[in-house]
C-alpha cells in the first residue's frame, strides 16, 4: 500500500497517537482504505481521508476525537456509506472515524419495547436479532443502513407514513463531542416514551450529519409486529390521480403501513431490473398492517378510493416472496433507473411538502427535469409528501452536471416557496447548504451556528456539510 503523504506534520504525529489508542491495524493510511472511505452513494465528490480509524468502543471514540481536537484535525463519522449526500466525503484533510466495529446490540426490553444498538448495527442486522421477539423495527430506508447513520442523518423511507421517522423512533442517544466529551442526551439509562426535562438534545442530534458529534449508541422504540400484512401494486391513469388516491388515503385516516409512488419512467426501470411486468403507468405499491379483519377493511377502503381516481384493481403479492420482491423493487429503483444509463451518477433529491401541495411540486418538478433535459424517474413516498426526482448523469459531462445541479436546486426552492423542506430525509450534506438558509432563514441559521460554536467550537466535526459559511 502507498502511504499518505499528509499536508500537515501534525498528521504524522497523530497517526501514531492514533494507533496507541486502537491499536495499529485499526488505524490505517493505506490507498485501499482511504479510497474506501471517499464517497457514497451519490454523486457527490471529494478527497480521500488522510487516516481511517476504526475504534472499538466509546472510550475508544472519545480518545480518538480527543487526540484529532489537540491536534485540529478534523473528523468525520462513518457509518455503513450508504448516505446520498456525500456526508461522509471530506473536504479537507480529516480522519475519518468508521464506528462498524461497534457493534452490540443490548438492553433489550421486551415488555417496554425498546433496544439501543451500537453504530455498526444496521437496521435488517437489529431485526433479524430480534425476530423471535414479536418485534421490530420499521424505519426503513431500502438501503441496509446503520441504525446511528439513520438517526444522524434524519432518515425515514417507506414505513414512516405509519411508524413515523426515525426522529419519533428514538429515545436517547450517547454522543462523543470533538473534545472527547461522552454524554446521553436524554440522560443515562434514560428510555422513557415522553420527557418534558429540560432541552432536546435528542432531537438536536438526529439529522446533525456528524457535524456536532459521534453517536456512539441509539436507545430506539420497537413495534409489535403485524398480525396480518397484505401489499398490492395499482396504476392510475396519471401521476394526479395516484397522487389524489394518497391524499385522500390520508384524509380519511385510514392506517395504511406504505404508499409509494412511482412514475413511468421509474416504473420502466423498475421492471426491467427485477424482471416485473408493471403496466407502464403511474403507479402506487401499498402495504396494510393490522389484524386479518382490519387489514382487509383498509383493503377495501383504499380501493374504493383508488377506482374513484382510475386506478386499477389490485394486483396482489400472494406470498412472503413475492411481497419481498415487490419491495425489493421498490427499494432499487434508484439502482434500476442507473441500469438505464450504465456508467452514470444518480442525484436524487429528496423534498418534502404539505401533502395538499405534492401535485403542485411533482408537476413543478417534471417540468423542471424536462426544461433541462435531464433523464429522470420519480420515486415518493408520498403519504409524507416526500419524494425524490432521481436525476441520471454523466459525471465526465460538465454540462449534465451543471444542469442537474440547477435542475435539483430550482426543485428544492420550489418546495421551500410551497411552505416545504429541500430534504424530507436524505439531509443537507455537501449540495444544500444554501437552500438551508433559504429554508430556515438567516436568523434560525444563526442559532443554529451558535449551537454548532458551543459544541463544536473548532469546527472539526464534518466541516463543509449541513451549515452553510455566513
Ligand atoms: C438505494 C438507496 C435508497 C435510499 C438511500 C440510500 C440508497 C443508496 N437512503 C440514504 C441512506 O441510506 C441514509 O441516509 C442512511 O441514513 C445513511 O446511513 P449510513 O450508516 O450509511 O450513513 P453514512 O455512513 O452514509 O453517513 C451519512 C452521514 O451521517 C454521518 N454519520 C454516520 N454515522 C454516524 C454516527 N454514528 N455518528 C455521527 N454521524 C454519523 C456521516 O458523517 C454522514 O454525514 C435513504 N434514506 C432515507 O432516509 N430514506 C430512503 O428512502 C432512502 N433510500
Ligand atoms: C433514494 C430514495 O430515498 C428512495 O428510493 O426512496
Ligand atoms: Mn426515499
Amino acid at each position: 500500500f502507498k502511504r499518505y503523504k499528509s499536508i500537515s506534520p501534525s498528521i504524522d504525529k497523530l497517526h501514531s497517537e492514533l494507533s496507541a489508542i486502537v491499536g495499529k491495524k485499526n488505524a490505517v493510511s493505506s490507498l485501499a482504505a482511504r479510497e474506501h472511505h471517499n464517497h457514497d452513494e451519490s454523486h457527490h465528490t471529494g478527497g480521500s481521508p488522510a487516516i481511517v480509524v476504526w475504534p472499538n468502543s466509546v472510550q475508544e471514540v472519545s480518545e480518538v476525537a480527543r487526540a484529532c481536537y489537540l491536534n485540529s484535525v478534523p473528523m468525520i463519522p462513518f457509518g455503513t456509506g450508504t448516505g446520498l449526500e456525500g456526508g461522509v466525503i471530506p473536504k479537507t484533510e480529516s480522519v475519518t472515524v468508521n464506528l462498524t466495529n461497534m457493534d452490540a446490540i443490548s438492553d433489550l426490553n421486551i415488555e417496554d419495547f425498546d433496544v439501543r444498538v451500537q453504530p455498526g448495527v444496521t437496521r435488517k442486522a437489529l431485526n433479524r436479532e430480534i425476530r423471535n421477539t414479536g418485534l421490530w423495527f420499521p424505519v426503513d430506508p431500502g438501503a441496509d443502513a446503520s441504525i446511528c447513520g439513520m438517526v444522524a442523518t434524519g432518515a425515514s423511507g417507506t414505513n414512516a407514513v405509519r411508524y413515523g421517522t426515525i426522529k419519533h423512533n428514538v429515545l436517547n442517544l450517547e454522543v462523543v463531542l470533538a473534545d472527547g466529551t461522552i454524554l446521553n442526551t436524554g440522560g443515562s439509562k434514560r428510555r422513557c416514551r415522553k420527557s418534558s426535562a429540560g432541552y432536546n438534545l435528542t432531537e438536536l442530534f438526529i439529522g446533525s450529519e456528524g457535524t456536532l458529534g459521534f453517536i456512539t449508541s441509539a436507545t430506539v422504540r420497537l413495534h409489535g409486529m403485524p398480525e396480518s400484512t397484505l401489499s398490492a401494486v395499482c396504476s392510475f391513469p396519471s401521476v394526479q390521480d395516484a397522487v389524489n388516491t394518497s391524499i385522500q388515503v390520508l384524509q380519511y385516516s385510514i392506517p395504511i403501513a406504505r404508499i409509494e409512488f412511482l412514475d413511468n419512467v421509474a416504473i420502466k426501470a423498475v421492471n426491467n431490473f427485477s424482471k416485473l411486468e408493471n403496466k407502464i403507468a403511474p403507479t402506487l405499491f401499498l402495504e396494510f398492517h393490522g389484524s386479518e379483519a382490519g387489514a382487509k377493511e383498509q383493503v377495501n377502503q383504499v380501493a374504493e378510493i383508488a377506482a374513484a381516481n382510475g386506478g386499477t384493481q389490485f394486483k396482489w403479492a400472494e406470498t412472503v416472496e413475492e411481497r419481498s420482491k415487490l419491495w425489493q423493487a421498490r427499494h432499487d429503483t434508484f439502482y434500476a433507473l442507473l441500469a438505464l444509463k450504465p456508467g452514470n451518477k444518480g442525484y436524487s433529491t429528496d423534498v418534502c411538502v404539505p401533502i395538499s401541495q405534492l401535485p403542485a411540486a411533482i408537476e413543478h418538478s417534471l417540468s423542471i427535469v424536462e426544461k433541462y433535459g435531464i433523464l429522470c424517474g420519480i420515486a415518493g413516498h408520498v403519504g409524507d409528501g416526500n419524494y425524490h426526482c432521481l436525476l441520471m448523469l454523466d459525471s465526465d459531462n460538465e454540462s449534465e452536471v451543471l444542469r442537474a445541479k440547477m435542475a435539483a436546486e430550482e426543485i428544492g426552492r420550489k418546495a421551500i416557496f410551497l411552505g416545504g423542506s429541500c430534504t424530507g430525509e436524505h439531509g443537507i450534506g455537501i449540495g444544500k447548504r444554501e437552500l438551508l438558509k433559504e429554508e430556515v432563514g438567516l436568523e434560525t441559521l444563526n442559532v443554529m451556528k451558535g449551537i454548532k460554536n458551543v459544541l463544536d467550537p473548532r469546527n472539526l466535526m464534518n466541516p463543509f456539510k449541513g451549515l452553510p459559511e455566513i
